[in-house]
């Protein structure tokens, strides 16, 4: 059985790393939107994979260190690129969540990174 959780943060950053005429060079902001994915068997008692307040609680800690703050400055985020989050939440939360099968990072309701470990 498959579930999801979303969270959402906002938050302010600029890419490093591009080239200097790249408009997302300069200091801008998004509300992103963050999928928690995991999967696993549905325990018979509670009916759940995990549960769902379990999942908040252990994405609580890095959503205070991310949410209204400049990504940048945040140790390990500081070319902080969609795909870099997901690696960043990733690392963090993993040993926490072992039935997390992947994470994905909207930056914009278009666009998102998904990381799966590999
Ligand atoms: N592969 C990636 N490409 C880009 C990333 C990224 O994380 N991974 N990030 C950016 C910038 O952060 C940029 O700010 C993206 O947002 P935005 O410019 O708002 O993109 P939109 O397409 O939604 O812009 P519109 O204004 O709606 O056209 C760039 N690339
Ligand atoms: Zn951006």
């Amino acid at each position: 059985m498959k579930i999801m959780q979303a969270f959402r943060f906002e938050a302010a950053h600029r890419l490093p790393n591009v080239p200097e005429q790249h408009r997302c060079r300069r200091l801008h902001g998004h509300s992103y939107r963050v999928e928690l994915r995991l999967e696993g068997p549905v325990d018979p008692v509670t009916g759940f994979v995990v549960d769902f307040f379990e999942v908040e609680a252990a994405f609580r800690p890095l959503l205070e260190r991310l949410d209204h703050y400049y990504l940048n400055d945040i140790e390990g985020l500081e070319n902080p690129t969609a795909e870099n989050i997901a690696v960043w939440i990733w690392e963090r939360i993993r040993k926490a969540l072992p039935q997390l099968t992947s994470i994905v990072v909207y930056e914009t309701a278009d666009c998102s990174a998904e990381y799966d470990g590999g």
